[in-house]
Protein backbone atom coordinates (compact mmCIF):
# COMPACT_ATOMS: atom_id res chain seq x y z
CA UNK A 1 0.00 0.00 0.00
CA UNK A 2 1.83 3.50 -0.74
CA UNK A 3 2.15 5.83 1.51
CA UNK A 4 2.58 9.52 1.68
CA UNK A 5 5.58 10.54 3.61
CA UNK A 6 4.68 13.78 4.10
CA UNK A 7 1.45 13.69 6.04
CA UNK A 8 1.05 17.09 6.92
CA UNK A 9 1.61 20.28 8.77
CA UNK A 10 -0.42 18.96 12.22
CA UNK A 11 1.99 16.10 12.05
CA UNK A 12 5.16 17.90 11.21
CA UNK A 13 4.08 20.34 14.56
CA UNK A 14 4.03 16.69 16.68
CA UNK A 15 6.73 15.51 15.83
CA UNK A 16 9.28 18.47 16.57
CA UNK A 17 6.77 18.91 19.72
CA UNK A 18 7.52 14.74 20.36
CA UNK A 19 11.05 15.30 19.79
CA UNK A 20 11.16 17.64 22.56
CA UNK A 21 9.51 15.40 24.65
CA UNK A 22 11.34 12.86 25.15
CA UNK A 23 10.69 11.17 22.01
CA UNK A 24 14.10 9.85 20.29
CA UNK A 25 13.48 8.56 16.40
CA UNK A 26 15.70 6.92 14.70
CA UNK A 27 15.63 6.11 10.87
CA UNK A 28 11.38 6.02 10.96
CA UNK A 29 8.45 8.72 9.82
CA UNK A 30 4.97 9.21 10.10
CA UNK A 31 2.79 8.35 7.19
CA UNK A 32 -0.68 8.72 6.00
CA UNK A 33 -2.47 5.48 4.25
CA UNK A 34 -5.61 5.20 2.27
CA UNK A 35 -7.30 2.86 4.16
CA UNK A 36 -6.12 3.08 7.97
CA UNK A 37 -5.11 6.55 8.84
CA UNK A 38 -1.35 7.15 10.04
CA UNK A 39 1.52 4.92 10.22
CA UNK A 40 4.39 4.60 10.53
CA UNK A 41 7.01 3.59 7.68
CA UNK A 42 11.21 3.65 7.69
CA UNK A 43 12.75 6.40 6.72
CA UNK A 44 15.91 4.96 5.54
CA UNK A 45 17.07 1.12 5.40
CA UNK A 46 16.53 -0.32 9.07
CA UNK A 47 18.65 -3.22 10.55
CA UNK A 48 16.91 -6.44 12.40
CA UNK A 49 18.03 -5.33 16.27
CA UNK A 50 18.03 -1.32 15.67
CA UNK A 51 16.28 0.52 18.35
CA UNK A 52 13.58 3.04 16.17
CA UNK A 53 11.88 4.70 18.97
CA UNK A 54 12.11 5.20 22.60
CA UNK A 55 9.89 6.99 24.57
CA UNK A 56 10.82 8.18 28.08
CA UNK A 57 8.53 7.59 30.87
CA UNK A 58 7.84 11.63 31.93
CA UNK A 59 6.39 11.88 28.37
CA UNK A 60 3.51 9.70 28.76
CA UNK A 61 0.13 9.91 30.03
CA UNK A 62 -0.59 7.70 33.11
CA UNK A 63 -3.05 8.37 36.25
CA UNK A 64 0.39 8.59 38.02
CA UNK A 65 0.54 12.25 37.21
CA UNK A 66 -0.92 14.77 39.45
CA UNK A 67 -2.59 16.51 37.25
CA UNK A 68 -4.82 13.30 37.07
CA UNK A 69 -4.04 12.57 41.04
CA UNK A 70 -5.78 15.77 41.89
CA UNK A 71 -8.78 15.21 40.04
CA UNK A 72 -9.37 12.69 43.19
CA UNK A 73 -11.21 10.03 41.06
CA UNK A 74 -13.16 7.73 43.77
CA UNK A 75 -11.52 4.52 44.12
CA UNK A 76 -13.63 2.46 41.73
CA UNK A 77 -13.03 4.63 38.78
CA UNK A 78 -10.98 2.19 36.38
CA UNK A 79 -7.95 3.71 34.65
CA UNK A 80 -9.51 4.25 31.84
CA UNK A 81 -12.32 6.04 32.61
CA UNK A 82 -9.56 8.64 34.55
CA UNK A 83 -7.66 8.75 31.25
CA UNK A 84 -10.83 9.52 29.38
CA UNK A 85 -12.18 12.00 32.05
CA UNK A 86 -9.06 13.63 31.90
CA UNK A 87 -8.78 14.12 28.36
CA UNK A 88 -12.18 15.09 27.88
CA UNK A 89 -11.73 17.93 31.01
CA UNK A 90 -8.91 19.14 28.71
CA UNK A 91 -10.44 19.01 25.42
CA UNK A 92 -11.49 22.57 24.98
CA UNK A 93 -8.01 24.06 26.14
CA UNK A 94 -6.24 24.96 23.42
CA UNK A 95 -3.07 25.67 25.76
CA UNK A 96 -3.39 22.17 27.32
CA UNK A 97 0.37 20.56 27.13
CA UNK A 98 -0.87 18.42 25.07
CA UNK A 99 -2.20 19.88 22.01
CA UNK A 100 0.20 19.51 19.79
CA UNK A 101 -0.68 15.37 20.32
CA UNK A 102 -4.12 15.88 20.17
CA UNK A 103 -3.93 16.91 16.56
CA UNK A 104 -2.67 14.31 15.12
CA UNK A 105 -5.29 11.67 16.93
CA UNK A 106 -8.46 10.92 14.80
CA UNK A 107 -11.27 12.57 14.63
CA UNK A 108 -14.89 11.78 15.88
CA UNK A 109 -15.85 11.45 12.56
CA UNK A 110 -13.65 8.65 11.72
CA UNK A 111 -14.41 6.44 15.30
CA UNK A 112 -18.47 6.19 13.96
CA UNK A 113 -17.19 5.18 10.26
CA UNK A 114 -14.76 2.11 11.81
CA UNK A 115 -16.06 1.29 15.41
CA UNK A 116 -18.79 -1.33 15.73
CA UNK A 117 -19.95 0.41 18.72
CA UNK A 118 -21.07 3.40 16.54
CA UNK A 119 -22.48 1.61 13.66
CA UNK A 120 -26.36 1.19 13.04
CA UNK A 121 -28.29 -1.18 14.79
CA UNK A 122 -28.92 -2.63 11.96
CA UNK A 123 -25.62 -3.91 11.16
CA UNK A 124 -24.63 -4.56 14.95
CA UNK A 125 -27.26 -7.10 14.80
CA UNK A 126 -25.61 -8.92 11.90
CA UNK A 127 -21.90 -9.10 13.75
CA UNK A 128 -20.79 -12.69 14.22
CA UNK A 129 -21.46 -13.27 17.23
CA UNK A 130 -17.94 -13.42 18.85
CA UNK A 131 -17.51 -9.76 18.17
CA UNK A 132 -21.36 -9.26 19.85
CA UNK A 133 -19.84 -10.38 22.85
CA UNK A 134 -17.55 -8.24 22.76
CA UNK A 135 -19.29 -5.46 21.74
CA UNK A 136 -21.82 -5.83 24.61
CA UNK A 137 -18.66 -5.99 26.48
CA UNK A 138 -17.44 -3.13 25.63
CA UNK A 139 -20.55 -0.83 25.84
CA UNK A 140 -21.39 -2.01 29.27
CA UNK A 141 -17.81 -0.84 30.27
CA UNK A 142 -18.35 2.55 28.76
CA UNK A 143 -21.52 3.29 30.43
CA UNK A 144 -20.58 2.12 34.05
CA UNK A 145 -17.05 4.44 33.15
CA UNK A 146 -19.43 7.18 32.04
CA UNK A 147 -22.09 6.64 35.31
CA UNK A 148 -19.01 6.95 37.75
CA UNK A 149 -17.65 9.69 35.54
CA UNK A 150 -21.02 12.01 35.26
CA UNK A 151 -20.97 11.30 39.30
CA UNK A 152 -18.14 13.90 40.14
CA UNK A 153 -18.51 15.63 36.96
CA UNK A 154 -21.37 16.19 35.56
CA UNK A 155 -20.07 18.47 32.76
CA UNK A 156 -18.64 15.80 30.57
CA UNK A 157 -21.65 15.31 28.32
CA UNK A 158 -21.42 11.86 26.88
CA UNK A 159 -20.86 12.45 23.30
CA UNK A 160 -16.91 13.53 24.19
CA UNK A 161 -16.80 10.97 26.98
CA UNK A 162 -17.27 8.33 24.68
CA UNK A 163 -14.92 9.90 22.05
CA UNK A 164 -11.75 10.14 24.52
CA UNK A 165 -12.93 6.61 26.02
CA UNK A 166 -12.46 5.76 22.60
CA UNK A 167 -9.20 7.60 22.34
CA UNK A 168 -7.76 6.05 25.38
CA UNK A 169 -9.34 2.36 23.86
CA UNK A 170 -7.75 2.07 20.89
CA UNK A 171 -4.21 4.49 21.63
CA UNK A 172 -2.94 3.20 24.82
CA UNK A 173 -0.60 0.79 25.91
CA UNK A 174 0.22 -2.02 28.23
CA UNK A 175 2.01 -0.22 31.24
CA UNK A 176 3.14 -1.95 34.65
CA UNK A 177 3.32 1.42 36.70
CA UNK A 178 6.78 0.90 37.70
CA UNK A 179 7.96 2.89 40.58
CA UNK A 180 8.65 5.88 38.65
CA UNK A 181 11.19 8.32 39.83
CA UNK A 182 8.46 11.11 38.97
CA UNK A 183 5.87 9.21 40.52
CA UNK A 184 3.17 9.62 42.68
CA UNK A 185 4.28 8.77 46.05
CA UNK A 186 1.02 6.75 46.73
CA UNK A 187 1.59 4.81 43.57
CA UNK A 188 3.35 1.71 44.67
CA UNK A 189 1.01 0.49 47.40
CA UNK A 190 -2.06 1.84 44.94
CA UNK A 191 -0.44 -0.46 42.13
CA UNK A 192 -1.00 -3.72 44.24
CA UNK A 193 -4.81 -3.06 43.71
CA UNK A 194 -4.35 -2.64 39.47
CA UNK A 195 -5.42 -5.35 37.60
CA UNK A 196 -4.01 -6.16 33.74
CA UNK A 197 -7.36 -4.26 32.22
CA UNK A 198 -5.97 -1.12 34.27
CA UNK A 199 -2.24 -0.73 33.33
CA UNK A 200 -3.27 1.56 30.54
CA UNK A 201 -0.57 4.97 29.40
CA UNK A 202 -0.86 6.76 26.46
CA UNK A 203 2.63 6.88 24.72
CA UNK A 204 2.88 10.04 22.33
CA UNK A 205 4.61 8.85 18.72
CA UNK A 206 4.04 5.07 19.62
CA UNK A 207 0.42 5.22 18.86
CA UNK A 208 1.29 5.94 15.31
CA UNK A 209 2.15 2.33 14.90
CA UNK A 210 -1.00 0.19 13.03
CA UNK A 211 -0.49 -3.40 14.28
CA UNK A 212 0.29 -6.82 12.71
CA UNK A 213 0.11 -10.34 13.96
CA UNK A 214 4.18 -10.41 12.79
CA UNK A 215 5.12 -7.03 13.99
CA UNK A 216 7.83 -5.51 16.61
CA UNK A 217 7.16 -5.95 19.81
CA UNK A 218 6.67 -2.68 22.37
CA UNK A 219 9.17 -2.88 25.39
CA UNK A 220 8.24 -1.18 28.55
CA UNK A 221 10.62 -0.38 31.10
CA UNK A 222 11.04 1.71 34.20
CA UNK A 223 12.25 4.39 31.68
CA UNK A 224 9.46 4.43 29.02
CA UNK A 225 8.96 2.51 25.93
CA UNK A 226 11.42 1.25 23.04
CA UNK A 227 10.53 -0.40 19.77
CA UNK A 228 13.48 -2.55 18.22
CA UNK A 229 13.39 -3.43 14.90
CA UNK A 230 11.50 -7.56 14.44
CA UNK A 231 13.72 -7.50 11.09
CA UNK A 232 15.01 -6.00 8.05
CA UNK A 233 13.53 -3.04 6.69
CA UNK A 234 13.73 -1.32 3.51
CA UNK A 235 13.39 2.63 3.76
CA UNK A 236 9.45 3.06 2.78
CA UNK A 237 8.35 -0.49 3.99
CA UNK A 238 5.44 0.02 6.66
CA UNK A 239 6.68 -0.82 10.45
CA UNK A 240 4.24 -2.44 12.53
CA UNK A 241 3.72 -3.41 16.09
CA UNK A 242 2.29 -5.86 17.38
CA UNK A 243 -0.79 -5.07 19.49
CA UNK A 244 -1.07 -8.36 21.16
CA UNK A 245 -2.80 -12.26 20.07
CA UNK A 246 -6.02 -10.79 18.45
CA UNK A 247 -8.35 -12.43 16.62
CA UNK A 248 -10.35 -10.38 14.05
CA UNK A 249 -13.56 -10.15 15.83
CA UNK A 250 -11.48 -8.57 18.53
CA UNK A 251 -9.43 -5.90 16.17
CA UNK A 252 -12.65 -5.12 14.42
CA UNK A 253 -14.95 -4.33 17.77
CA UNK A 254 -11.89 -2.60 19.83
CA UNK A 255 -9.55 -1.18 17.04
CA UNK A 256 -12.10 -0.71 14.29
CA UNK A 257 -10.07 -3.09 11.25
CA UNK A 258 -9.73 -6.75 10.72
CA UNK A 259 -6.38 -8.30 8.83
CA UNK A 260 -6.52 -10.02 5.90
CA UNK A 261 -4.13 -12.44 7.07
CA UNK A 262 -4.08 -13.28 10.71
CA UNK A 263 -2.44 -15.97 12.19
CA UNK A 264 -3.88 -15.32 16.05
CA UNK A 265 -7.81 -15.64 14.53
CA UNK A 266 -10.09 -18.16 15.89
CA UNK A 267 -13.36 -18.94 15.52
CA UNK A 268 -15.17 -19.29 18.89
CA UNK A 269 -17.41 -22.44 19.06
CA UNK A 270 -19.70 -21.65 22.54
CA UNK A 271 -22.98 -20.51 20.43
CA UNK A 272 -22.84 -23.41 18.49
CA UNK A 273 -22.02 -25.88 21.61
CA UNK A 274 -23.69 -24.44 24.37
CA UNK A 275 -26.98 -24.29 23.37
CA UNK A 276 -26.55 -28.59 22.94
CA UNK A 277 -26.03 -29.44 26.35
CA UNK A 278 -28.83 -30.53 28.97
CA UNK A 279 -28.64 -28.77 32.43
CA UNK A 280 -27.00 -31.78 33.91
CA UNK A 281 -23.78 -32.08 31.41
CA UNK A 282 -23.60 -27.97 31.64
CA UNK A 283 -23.17 -28.06 35.51
CA UNK A 284 -20.49 -31.42 35.04
CA UNK A 285 -18.57 -29.19 32.63
CA UNK A 286 -18.50 -26.48 35.21
CA UNK A 287 -17.30 -28.45 38.04
CA UNK A 288 -14.71 -29.80 35.61
CA UNK A 289 -13.34 -26.44 34.21
CA UNK A 290 -14.33 -26.99 31.13
CA UNK A 291 -17.70 -25.07 30.63
CA UNK A 292 -17.29 -22.09 27.56
CA UNK A 293 -14.16 -21.08 25.74
CA UNK A 294 -14.85 -23.36 23.02
CA UNK A 295 -12.67 -22.42 19.38
CA UNK A 296 -11.35 -23.85 16.42
CA UNK A 297 -8.34 -22.58 15.05
CA UNK A 298 -8.01 -21.84 11.52
CA UNK A 299 -4.45 -22.01 10.17
CA UNK A 300 -4.02 -26.26 10.76
CA UNK A 301 -8.09 -26.84 11.61
CA UNK A 302 -7.48 -27.92 15.17
CA UNK A 303 -10.17 -28.84 17.28
CA UNK A 304 -8.97 -27.10 21.03
CA UNK A 305 -8.72 -29.11 24.29
CA UNK A 306 -12.12 -28.00 25.51
CA UNK A 307 -14.05 -28.33 22.99
CA UNK A 308 -12.58 -31.92 22.72
CA UNK A 309 -14.24 -32.86 26.11
CA UNK A 310 -17.15 -31.26 25.68
CA UNK A 311 -17.91 -32.94 22.02
CA UNK A 312 -17.11 -36.56 24.15
CA UNK A 313 -19.38 -36.03 26.79
CA UNK A 314 -21.57 -34.80 24.27
CA UNK A 315 -21.34 -37.87 22.27
CA UNK A 316 -19.55 -40.81 24.48
CA UNK A 317 -20.50 -42.53 27.08
CA UNK A 318 -19.95 -40.90 30.63
CA UNK A 319 -16.93 -43.04 31.51
CA UNK A 320 -15.22 -42.26 28.11
CA UNK A 321 -15.40 -38.49 28.70
CA UNK A 322 -14.20 -38.78 32.29
CA UNK A 323 -10.98 -40.96 30.91
CA UNK A 324 -10.34 -38.05 28.67
CA UNK A 325 -10.65 -35.25 31.03
CA UNK A 326 -8.13 -36.72 33.60
CA UNK A 327 -5.87 -37.98 31.29
CA UNK A 328 -5.97 -41.72 31.54
CA UNK A 329 -6.62 -41.95 27.44
CA UNK A 330 -6.02 -39.54 25.44
CA UNK A 331 -9.11 -40.17 22.95
CA UNK A 332 -7.49 -40.78 19.69
CA UNK A 333 -10.05 -43.97 18.98
CA UNK A 334 -12.89 -41.32 19.35
CA UNK A 335 -11.53 -38.40 17.49
CA UNK A 336 -13.56 -39.45 14.35
CA UNK A 337 -16.46 -39.21 16.18
CA UNK A 338 -15.22 -36.10 18.17
CA UNK A 339 -14.41 -34.18 14.32
CA UNK A 340 -18.03 -35.55 12.88
CA UNK A 341 -19.92 -33.81 15.32
CA UNK A 342 -18.07 -30.68 15.18
CA UNK A 343 -18.32 -31.27 11.21
CA UNK A 344 -21.83 -31.72 11.94
CA UNK A 345 -22.63 -27.80 13.65
CA UNK A 346 -20.14 -26.52 11.18
CA UNK A 347 -21.95 -27.73 8.52
CA UNK A 348 -25.54 -26.08 9.63
CA UNK A 349 -23.86 -23.05 11.07
CA UNK A 350 -21.93 -22.91 7.18
CA UNK A 351 -26.14 -22.63 6.16
CA UNK A 352 -26.59 -19.74 8.67
CA UNK A 353 -23.62 -18.03 7.25
CA UNK A 354 -24.72 -17.37 3.44
CA UNK A 355 -27.81 -16.16 4.60
CA UNK A 356 -26.19 -13.15 7.09
CA UNK A 357 -24.07 -12.74 4.11
CA UNK A 358 -27.26 -12.30 1.78
CA UNK A 359 -28.66 -10.08 4.69
CA UNK A 360 -25.67 -7.76 4.73
CA UNK A 361 -25.59 -7.56 1.02
CA UNK A 362 -28.94 -6.44 0.60
CA UNK A 363 -28.76 -3.58 3.11
CA UNK A 364 -28.58 -0.25 1.71
CA UNK A 365 -25.25 1.91 1.93
CA UNK A 366 -25.82 5.64 2.74
CA UNK A 367 -27.90 7.23 5.11
CA UNK A 368 -27.30 5.10 8.57
CA UNK A 369 -25.18 1.98 6.70
CA UNK A 370 -21.97 3.44 5.32
CA UNK A 371 -20.15 1.45 2.54
CA UNK A 372 -16.73 1.38 4.28
CA UNK A 373 -18.84 -0.51 7.63
CA UNK A 374 -20.58 -2.77 5.33
CA UNK A 375 -17.92 -3.93 3.42
CA UNK A 376 -16.26 -4.40 6.50
CA UNK A 377 -18.46 -6.69 7.87
CA UNK A 378 -19.04 -8.39 4.57
CA UNK A 379 -15.06 -9.24 4.85
CA UNK A 380 -15.39 -10.74 8.39
CA UNK A 381 -18.14 -13.20 7.22
CA UNK A 382 -16.23 -14.39 3.76
CA UNK A 383 -12.67 -14.78 6.28
CA UNK A 384 -15.67 -16.63 8.78
CA UNK A 385 -16.99 -18.75 6.03
CA UNK A 386 -13.58 -19.52 5.00
CA UNK A 387 -12.21 -20.96 8.19
CA UNK A 388 -15.56 -23.16 8.58
CA UNK A 389 -15.05 -24.37 5.08
CA UNK A 390 -11.93 -24.99 5.60
CA UNK A 391 -12.16 -26.66 8.70
CA UNK A 392 -15.19 -28.92 7.17
CA UNK A 393 -12.61 -30.15 4.88
CA UNK A 394 -10.08 -31.09 7.33
CA UNK A 395 -12.01 -32.48 9.76
CA UNK A 396 -13.83 -34.73 7.32
CA UNK A 397 -10.97 -36.09 5.80
C1 LIG B 1 -2.72 3.11 17.82
S1 LIG B 1 -3.64 3.69 16.49
C2 LIG B 1 -2.52 3.56 15.15
C3 LIG B 1 -2.44 4.85 14.33
C4 LIG B 1 -3.67 5.17 13.55
N1 LIG B 1 -3.69 4.46 12.28
C5 LIG B 1 -3.81 6.66 13.31
O1 LIG B 1 -4.27 7.07 12.23
O2 LIG B 1 -3.53 7.46 14.20
C6 LIG B 1 -4.76 2.35 16.28
C7 LIG B 1 -5.75 2.53 15.14
O3 LIG B 1 -5.08 2.42 13.90
C8 LIG B 1 -5.85 1.68 12.96
N2 LIG B 1 -5.10 0.46 12.63
C9 LIG B 1 -4.09 -0.12 13.32
N3 LIG B 1 -3.58 -1.17 12.67
C10 LIG B 1 -4.28 -1.29 11.53
C11 LIG B 1 -4.23 -2.19 10.43
N4 LIG B 1 -3.35 -3.18 10.37
N5 LIG B 1 -5.11 -2.02 9.42
C12 LIG B 1 -6.03 -1.03 9.46
N6 LIG B 1 -6.12 -0.13 10.47
C13 LIG B 1 -5.25 -0.26 11.50
C14 LIG B 1 -7.17 1.38 13.64
O4 LIG B 1 -8.06 2.40 13.30
C15 LIG B 1 -6.82 1.47 15.11
O5 LIG B 1 -7.93 1.81 15.91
Amino acid sequence: MAAAMDPGEEHTRFIEWAQSHGVDINGIAPAKFKDRGMGIVAASDIKKGEQIVHVRNTSLITVAQHAIQALKFPTKTSIHARLAAYLALHYADEDCQHQPWREVWPSQDEFIHILPLHWSRKLQDLLPHAATVLLTAQRSNLERDFVNIHAIHPSIPKVLFTYTWLIVNTRTFYWEYPDLPNAHPRLPKKRQQLTADDCYAMCPFMDYFNHSDKGCDPKADAKGYSVTADRAYKAGEEVYVSYGSHSNDFLLVEYGFILDTNGCDSLPLDHLILSQLSSEQAEILREDGFYGSYTLSPTTPTICHRTQAVVRLLTLPSRRYTAFVSGTDEGVGDQGKVNGYVVGLLVKYERQIMEIMEEVEELKAGGEVKTAQKDTLLRRWKQVQSIVKTSIDALSS
